[in-house]
């Protein structure tokens, strides 16, 4: 007797069902490793997590769960100790960036090129702005942005107290502009100046919109397919045509203007005229595109994470106020030598925030290259994803003793008191803020020269304290919040690609004198 095909075709797919999870179970390279039971599967269970800005969290809970190693999607292994992340990042072994990470962008830019030569290409070109010589030149444009974001922070509202604290201050929104000014005039030279103007707010959620749809999309790029990401982000890709038509519009600004500045913009435009390979205009636009949003969201979520815990903790912040204030005693004195660089409890403050709530928080996937290679004793096939949770290792124990709690002093060497320097030394070794290696991120200087400049100004000009008055829970960990999210003392981040947050709510008070 003969079975209707749909019959036959119902069997095949039930036996191809069966021995494709027999094979995942089993045979796959990569079975005799631990991970959630769906992982095995299917990475649709990571995507799912990153739609719901948990994918940071999400790989600690696991290495809680099944141990240092574990198979987070079907075919990429999480190594969270220090000898896997040296192998994966800083060992020179034969990885390259991960295809994942390859597909999210159109054109190829620094974070998403595979080749190596390609990408040492892009960087060679681009990152000549941003050496530490080259931030030198940024301090005082820095500075006048600095102070000019206080100055109208404070003055946004009345003073709301007879005793002088300004208005509740929603640090999310206001670190935002600051953030998107410093960029744009970093890297193309042009003010907008969010602070004062709410003509282009609208662009950051694009960003943050656009982020959400690219997290996604990392772990499951099947939703390209029939473009379905466009109909389950619908948000995401109006703000992906608004973005590039801004970078589109600046560009052919500066084209006009015919500009030779110091911006990072119009070094391309002369590097142009005395570059063998020089970068295409197509290659400029993408490049500006992931400067536009690696450059804002990361250093803004940076500044809010400093500012919550110093608000948090009393004893960090007084000790940080006595240093900034013996140091310095005009804010323009901030960055012109090399002070700033001496003040080792702000960069312990600094640090320890990142460690707590780092604005990158999950993996960033390598791919093993031919041949396969061994990572941390363990031989990985040519081909596979590996990788090392960033807020996952920050939150080990093993590494940062007592890593629910703030505490910079953890920085700072026992001999002198001096910030340990020491790549060797734990904590740094376990610390992989900007990630490292080759593809370690470019603006790291300017980050952190942004970062201390900031919070600097901001303690010698004014005291300030968690909002009393008004939502001043914002950013908080909740004893009723998700698993991983119960911490109150520390500050909440929503992972897309990089992160999303709410809050502090501070109150400024102008300091005495200043
Ligand atoms: C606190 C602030 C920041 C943090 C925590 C951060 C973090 C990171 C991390 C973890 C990576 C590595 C990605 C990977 O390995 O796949 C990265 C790459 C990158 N970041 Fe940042 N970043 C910050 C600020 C910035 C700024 C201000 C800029 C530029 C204006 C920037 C530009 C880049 C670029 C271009 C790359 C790609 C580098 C390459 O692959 O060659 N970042 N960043």
């Amino acid at each position: 007797m003969e079975l209707p095909i749909r019959y036959c075709l119902g069997i095949s797919l039930a036996v191809a069902g069966v021995a494709f999870c027999l094979y995942q179970m089993f045979f796959h390279p990569l079975a005799k490793y631990p991970g959630p039971t769906l992982a095995k599967f299917t990475a649709a269970r990571a995507a799912y997590c990153a739609w719901k800005d948990d994918v940071h969290l999400d790989i600690w809970l696991c290495r809680k769960k099944y141990g240092p190693i574990i198979r987070y999607v079907p075919n990429h292994l999480c190594f969270d100790t220090v000898t896997g992340l040296k192998d994966i990042y800083l060992s020179g072994k034969d990885l390259r960036k991960d295809k994942i990470m390859g597909k999210a962008s159109f054109v190829p830019n620094l974070l998403t090129i595979m080749d190596r030569k390609e990408h040492a290409r892009h960087r060679r070109l681009i990152g000549i702005g941003f050496s530490q010589s080259a931030m030198k030149s940024v301090n005082e444009r820095l500075l006048h942005h600095v102070k000019s974001f206080y100055h109208v922070a404070y003055n946004a509202g009345l003073p709301d107290e007879a005793n002088g604290w300004s208005h509740p201050l929603t640090m999310s929104d206001l670190c935002s502009y600051l953030t998107f000014n410093v960029m744009a005039d970093f890297i193309y030279g042009k003010s907008y100046d969010l602070i004062h103007c709410p003509d282009y707010r609208h662009l950051l959620e694009h960003i943050e919109e656009s982020n959400l749809r690219t997290g996604v999309l990392l772990y499951c790029p099947q939703l390209y397919i029939g473009r379905l990401d466009r109909k389950l982000f619908p948000r995401a890709s109006t703000g992906n045509k608004t973005i590039h038509s801004f970078i589109n519009q600046i560009i052919q600004e500066r084209k006009s203007e015919n500009g030779v500045g110091q911006s990072i913009y119009e070094q391309l435009g002369t590097q142009r005229k005395s570059t063998d390979h020089p970068l295409t205009p197509e290659e400029i636009r993408s490049e500006a595109m992931l400067l536009t949003i690696a450059g804002n969201d990361t250093t803004s979520t940076a500044l809010c994470a400093a500012l919550f815990y110093l608000g948090k903790n009393l004893h960090a912040y007084e000790k940080l106020a006595a240093e900034i204030r013996t140091k310095f005693s005009v804010v323009d004195g901030i960055g012109q030598d090399e002070t700033l660089r001496n003040c080792h409890y702000l960069h312990a403050c600094t640090y320890e925030s990142l460690r707590m709530s780092p604005p990158v928080g999950s993996s960033m996937w390598r791919e093993v290259g031919p041949g396969g290679t061994s990572i941390d004793g363990e031989f990985i096939p040519c081909g596979y994803g590996v990788g090392t949770g960033i807020y996952s290792i920050h939150h080990n124990p093993k590494y940062f003793p007592r890593p629910h709690d703030f505490i910079p002093e953890r920085w700072l060497s026992e001999k002198d008191g001096f910030i340990c320097k020491e790549q060797a030394d734990i904590p740094f070794a376990a610390y992989i803020l900007f990630s490292a290696g080759t593809r370690a991120c470019l603006g790291r200087h300017l980050a952190i020269t942004e970062l201390l400049t900031t919070i600097a100004a901001l303690v010698l000009l004014y005291d300030f304290r968690i909002s009393h008055t008004e939502n001043g829970e914002l950013g908080c960990g909740h004893a009723l919040g998700r698993h991983g999210r119960t911490n109150p003392g520390e500050f909440q981040l929503y992972h897309r690609v990089t992160s999303g947050k709410e809050g502090p709510i501070l109150q400024l008070r102008p300091r005495k004198g200043n």
